[in-house]
C-alpha cells in the first residue's frame, strides 16, 4: 500500500480538505509555491511546478503524486493556464515516471465537460425531475479556456499511462465548499462536493489498483448529472454526503449511519 505521498497545490483549497481529513494516514510531502500559512504534516517544498529539476526531486521515495497544482479559474487567461495547467502537469506527469511513482491522480474539473450544459437543456438538467447523466465516457467540451487545459491534463495521463504504464486516476472535480452545499446556485449543488468526500475520494485513489480513469468527484446529490458510478465501481468510492440534506446552511436531514 503507498506510505508516501506527494500533493502539489497543498496550500489550496482541495488540498486543505485533503489534509482535513488524510493529514495523519500517509507520509506526506507538500508542494506549493506559496509557503504555509500554518501547520501541515511533513514536509514542505515551496517550488513552482514548471521546475522540472525541483519537481523531479520532490517525488523521489514517493508511491502516489496528487497533482492539484495550478490556476483554478474558470476565467483565467491562455497565458496562465499553458503555463501552470497544461505545462506543469506534463512536467510531473514526466518526473513521476523518471522518479518511478506509482500513481498519479490528477485534479480534473466540470469544466473540461462544461459545453455538454447547452442553452436547450439548462437548467432543467440542474434539477431533480432531469435524468441527463454524463458518465466520464463522453469526450472533453470545455466551456472555457481553463477547461481546454484540463481536458488537455486528462490527454497528458492517457499518453503517460499508455506508454509509461503509470497508474493515472483524473478526478472531474465538481464544486467544493466548506460546512455547506452552494446557496442559490442549483449548478453548484448538483456537482457539490464536500469536503469529507472530497479527502474520501482522494484516499480510495491512493488506496486502488487501477489503469487509466476518468470519474467525476461529486457527493451523493440526490440531483446529479454527474455520474459517480465509476468512482464507485473502480475506486471503491462510498460518498457520504448530498446537497439534498441541506437547507440553505443548515444540516435538515442526517445521513444513514
Ligand atoms: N475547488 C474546486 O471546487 C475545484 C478545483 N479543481 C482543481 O483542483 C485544483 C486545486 O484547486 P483549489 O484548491 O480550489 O485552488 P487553489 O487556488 O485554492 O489552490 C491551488 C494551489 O496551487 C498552487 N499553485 C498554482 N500554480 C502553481 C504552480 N505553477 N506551481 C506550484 N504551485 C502552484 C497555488 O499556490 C495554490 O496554493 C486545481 O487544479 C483546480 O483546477 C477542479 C474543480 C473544482
Ligand atoms: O474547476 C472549478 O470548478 C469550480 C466550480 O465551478 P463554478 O463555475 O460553479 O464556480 C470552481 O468553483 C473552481 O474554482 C474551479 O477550479
Amino acid at each position: 500500500m503507498a506510505q508516501s505521498v506527494l500533493l502539489t497545490g497543498a496550500a489550496g483549497r482541495v488540498g486543505d480538505a485533503i489534509l482535513g481529513g488524510l493529514a495523519d494516514d500517509y507520509e506526506w510531502r507538500l508542494l506549493d509555491r506559496e509557503p504555509p500559512t500554518d501547520d501541515q504534516p511533513g514536509e514542505f517544498v515551496v517550488a513552482d511546478i514548471t521546475d522540472a529539476e525541483a519537481v523531479r526531486e520532490a517525488m523521489d521515495g514517493i508511491d502516489v503524486v496528487i497533482h492539484l497544482a495550478g490556476d483554478p479559474r474558470p476565467e483565467a487567461p491562455w497565458n496562465s493556464v499553458l503555463t501552470n495547467n497544461i505545462d506543469g502537469t506534463q512536467t510531473v506527469f514526466e518526473a513521476a515516471v523518471d522518479a518511478g511513482v506509482e500513481a498519479v491522480v490528477f485534479a480534473s474539473s466540470n469544466h473540461a465537460v462544461g459545453n455538454y450544459e447547452t442553452d436547450e437543456r439548462t437548467p432543467e438538467m440542474y434539477r431533480e425531475d432531469d435524468d441527463y447523466l454524463l458518465d466520464g465516457t463522453e469526450l472533453p467540451r470545455p466551456s472555457n479556456l481553463y477547461g481546454v487545459s484540463k481536458a488537455a491534463g486528462e490527454t497528458l495521463g492517457r499518453y503517460y499511462h499508455d506508454e509509461h504504464d503509470l497508474s493515472v486516476a483524473c478526478v472531474r472535480i465538481g464544486n467544493l465548499t466548506q460546512g455547506h452545499p452552494p446557496i442559490d446556485y442549483e449548478r453548484g449543488q448538483a456537482m457539490w462536493l464536500s469536503y469529507r468526500d472530497c479527502a474520501h475520494l482522494f484516499d480510495r485513489c491512493i488506496r486502488a489498483d487501477y489503469d487509466y480513469e476518468i470519474v467525476y468527484g461529486i457527493s451523493d446529490n440526490d440531483r446529479k448529472y454527474y455520474s459517480i458510478a465509476r468512482a464507485r465501481a473502480a475506486l471503491g468510492y462510498d460518498p457520504q454526503d448530498n446537497s439534498a440534506y441541506y437547507d440553505g446552511e443548515e444540516q435538515v436531514v442526517e445521513p444513514d449511519a
